[in-house]
C-alpha cells in the first residue's frame, strides 16, 4: 500500500473496509456538524439542538435522513472554506406514534440555522416527499433567516417553499415549531402551516427586529416583547401554544398529530369504544350549570369536558381570543373538533379576533376530515369603533364563509344565548349544520330583552309619568318578550333546532348524532376556489 492510498484518517480508500470506514468519518462528521462551541451555546440558551429536536420527537429509532451529505457550493466571502455536510438543515422522515411524518429540523449551530440555497432544496425535498407520500410534515425552525452571503438564490428557496407550504395546505398537516429566531420573510412559512408552536423566552417571530424598529419608527422594543412566544400566542394569534420548553412544544405537536389524518384523503386516527349511553352522575351535573340570572358567567369548558371522551380535551390558541375556545377531543375514540363561545370572557361575544381563530379552525377540521361540534352562548358582536374601523365585516364574515363551506359532520348546542347575527353565525341550521340541539335554557332571538324593549316600547316608556311607573312598565314588557321570544320553542317550532334536550343528554345527543353523520357525504358546487373575505 503506498503512502497516497491512505487517507488522511488512516485508512485506504481503495479497499472495501476503507470505503466502509470513510463513510462511518462522513457521517461523524455530518452528525456533528455544529462546532461544540455553538452546541454548547445552544444549550446555555436551553435550546435543544436539531437532531436532538428531531430525537424527541420521532419513534426512537425511526428516523431516515436524506442529504445528509449535500452542501452548499457557495465562494462569496470565503464561504467555500467552509463546507458543512448537511449544510444547516437535518431532514428525513419517520413516525411519530408508529405514524409516517417527514420533518425537517433548522440547526442554528451552523451558519445561525441560515438558510441557502442547498438548505431549502433540502427543505422542498422533504416536503414533496411528504405532499407524494400523504404524510404530515413538520418543520424545527430555529434560523437567522435568508443566508447574506448566498443572497436572491436564498431568497428564491424561500419563495419555493411557500408555494409548497400553500399547495400542501389541506392537503397533509403541517406544524412549525419556532425554538429559537424565525426573523424577516421566513415568518411566512409557519404562517401558512396548520398549527404553529413557540417556546417561552427562547423562541421569537419577527418582520423586521428591534434595531429596524427603533431606527424607523423611534419604538424602543425587545425581543420579547415584539415577537416572543407570550405575545404572538395571546397579542398577534400567530402561534396555536406557549410550550414551557422544547419538550413541552413537542408533546403538544404530538398531541396534535393523534387527533389529524395523515392527509385529506384519510380519516383521523381513531381509538373505537363504544360510549356509555347511559345517564351518569357527571352528565347530570350539566342540569345545574346555567345560572338562573343570564347576566351570570359559567364555564364553557364545563361542558366541552363532560362530553368529551374522559375530559381530554387539547385547546389550540388558548391565550388568543379567549372568548372564544377552540380546540380536539374524542367521542367515542374518534377525534372531533371544538368551536364554543365562553361567556366568562367578554360575555362569549363575538369579536375580529374571535371570528378569526374560530374560522381558521373550523376550516382545518373541515379539511382533514374532522367533526365539529359547536357550543353556542353568544350575546352578539362586541360592539365599538375599534372593531367597526379594524373591519368586523369582512373579518367576521369569515366566520360564516367557514361553516357554510364546511361539509364535515357539524353538530351545534346552544346552552344560553343565541343573539342576532351572532346565531346565525355560530354553526346554525341555516349555515348547514346537520344537528341543532338546544337546552331548555336556550334563548334564540334577535336580541336580549333589556334592547329589544328599549326599541320596541321607547314611545310608551318615556310617556309614563313617575320613574316609578316606568320602572313597573318596564318589567312587565321584560317579562313579556322573555316569554314569547326568549326560549328555544320559537326555533323548535320551524325545525331550526332539531330537539330541545337536557343538558344532561347532551353526550349522548352528540355520541349518537356523531355515529348517524360518519358516513356523511357533502358536495359543494365545483369551482376553481372560493372567495374568502381576507
Ligand atoms: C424570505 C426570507 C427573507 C429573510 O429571511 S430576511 C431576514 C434575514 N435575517 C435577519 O435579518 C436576521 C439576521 N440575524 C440576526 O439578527 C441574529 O443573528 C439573530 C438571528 C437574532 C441571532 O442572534 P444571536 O443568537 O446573537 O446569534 P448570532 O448573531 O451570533 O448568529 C449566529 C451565527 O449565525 C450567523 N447568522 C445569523 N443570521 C445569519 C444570516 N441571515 N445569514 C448568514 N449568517 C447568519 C451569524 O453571523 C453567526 O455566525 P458566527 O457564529 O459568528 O460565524
Amino acid at each position: 500500500m503506498s503512502e497516497t492510498d491512505v487517507n488522511v484518517n488512516g485508512f485506504d480508500i481503495h479497499t472495501t473496509a476503507g470505503k466502509l470506514a470513510d463513510l462511518q468519518r462522513r457521517i461523524e462528521e455530518a452528525t456533528h456538524a455544529g462546532s461544540a462551541r455553538a452546541v454548547e451555546k445552544q444549550h446555555a440558551k436551553g435550546k435543544l439542538t436539531a437532531r436532538e429536536r428531531v430525537d424527541l420527537l420521532l419513534d426512537e429509532g425511526s428516523f431516515v435522513e436524506l442529504d445528509e451529505f449535500a452542501r452548499h457550493r457557495s465562494t462569496n466571502f470565503g464561504m467555500d472554506a467552509n463546507r458543512p455536510y448537511g449544510d444547516g438543515v437535518v431532514t428525513g422522515y419517520g413516525t411519530v406514534d408508529g405514524r409516517p411524518v417527514a420533518v425537517f429540523s433548522q440547526d442554528f449551530t451552523v451558519f445561525g440555522g441560515a438558510l441557502g440555497e442547498v438548505f431549502g432544496q433540502k427543505i422542498v425535498k422533504v416536503m414533496d416527499f411528504a405532499l407524494k407520500t400523504g404524510c404530515p410534515v413538520i418543520g424545527i425552525n430555529d434560523s437567522g433567516g435568508a443566508r447574506i452571503q448566498e443572497g436572491v438564490a436564498s431568497l428564491g428557496m424561500y419563495g419555493e417553499i411557500f408555494r409548497r407550504n400553500t399547495h400542501a395546505s389541506g392537503v397533509i398537516p403541517q406544524i412549525s415549531l419556532i425554538v429559537g429566531p424565525c426573523a424577516g420573510g421566513a415568518v411566512y412559512s409557519p404562517a401558512i402551516t396548520d398549527f404553529t408552536v413557540m417556546v417561552d423566552q427562547t423562541s421569537h417571530m419577527f418582520i423586521t427586529g428591534p434595531d429596524v424598529i427603533k431606527t424607523v419608527t423611534g419604538e424602543d422594543v425587545g425581543f420579547e416583547e415584539l415577537g416572543g412566544a407570550r405575545t404572538h400566542n395571546a397579542t398577534s394569534g400567530v402561534a396555536h401554544h406557549m410550550a414551557g420548553d422544547e419538550k413541552d412544544a413537542i408533546e403538544y405537536v404530538k398531541a396534535l398529530l393523534s387527533y389529524l389524518p395523515s392527509n385529506n384523503l384519510s380519516e383521523p386516527p381513531a381509538f373505537p369504544e363504544e360510549a356509555d349511553t347511559e345517564l351518569t352522575d357527571a352528565d347530570r351535573e350539566l342540569d345545574a350549570l346555567i345560572p338562573d340570572s343570564a347576566n351570570q358567567p359559567y364555564d364553557m369548558h364545563t361542558v366541552i369536558e363532560h362530553v368529551l371522551d374522559d375530559g381530554e380535551f387539547l385547546e389550540t390558541q388558548a391565550l388568543f381570543a379567549p372568548n372564544i375556545v377552540t380546540g380536539f377531543g374524542r367521542v367515542e375514540g374518534r377525534p372531533v373538533g371544538v368551536v364554543a363561545n365562553q361567556p366568562m370572557q367578554f360575555a362569549g361575544c363575538l369579536d375580529i379576533a374571535a371570528s378569526e381563530k374560530a374560522a381558521r379552525f373550523v376550516r382545518t377540521c373541515d379539511a382533514f376530515n374532522v367533526p365539529v361540534l359547536t357550543f353556542v352562548d353568544v350575546p352578539g358582536f362586541l360592539p365599538g369603533t375599534d372593531q367597526e374601523y379594524n373591519g368586523i365585516i369582512r373579518r367576521g364574515a369569515k366566520l360564516i364563509y367557514a361553516y357554510a363551506e364546511a361539509t364535515v359532520p357539524l353538530i351545534t348546542v346552544i346552552t344560553r344565548k343565541a343573539f342576532g347575527g351572532a346565531y346565525d353565525v355560530m354553526g346554525s341550521k341555516h349555515l348547514g349544520a346537520d344537528l341543532n340541539l338546544a337546552w331548555p335554557t336556550a334563548q334564540i332571538a334577535v336580541m336580549g330583552a333589556q334592547g329589544a324593549v328599549n326599541i320596541l316600547h321607547r314611545r310608551s316608556l318615556a310617556a309614563a309619568t313617575s320613574p316609578e311607573e316606568q320602572e313597573a312598565l318596564r318589567a312587565e314588557l321584560l317579562a313579556e318578550y322573555e316569554d314569547t321570544l326568549l326560549n328555544p320553542y320559537v326555533a323548535a317550532e320551524r325545525g331550526y333546532v332539531d330537539a330541545v334536550i337536557m343538558p344532561s343528554d347532551t353526550r349522548r345527543h352528540i355520541v349518537r348524532g356523531l355515529r348517524a353523520l360518519r358516513d356523511k357525504r357533502e358536495a359543494l358546487p365545483p369551482k376553481k376556489h372560493g372567495n374568502i373575505p381576507l
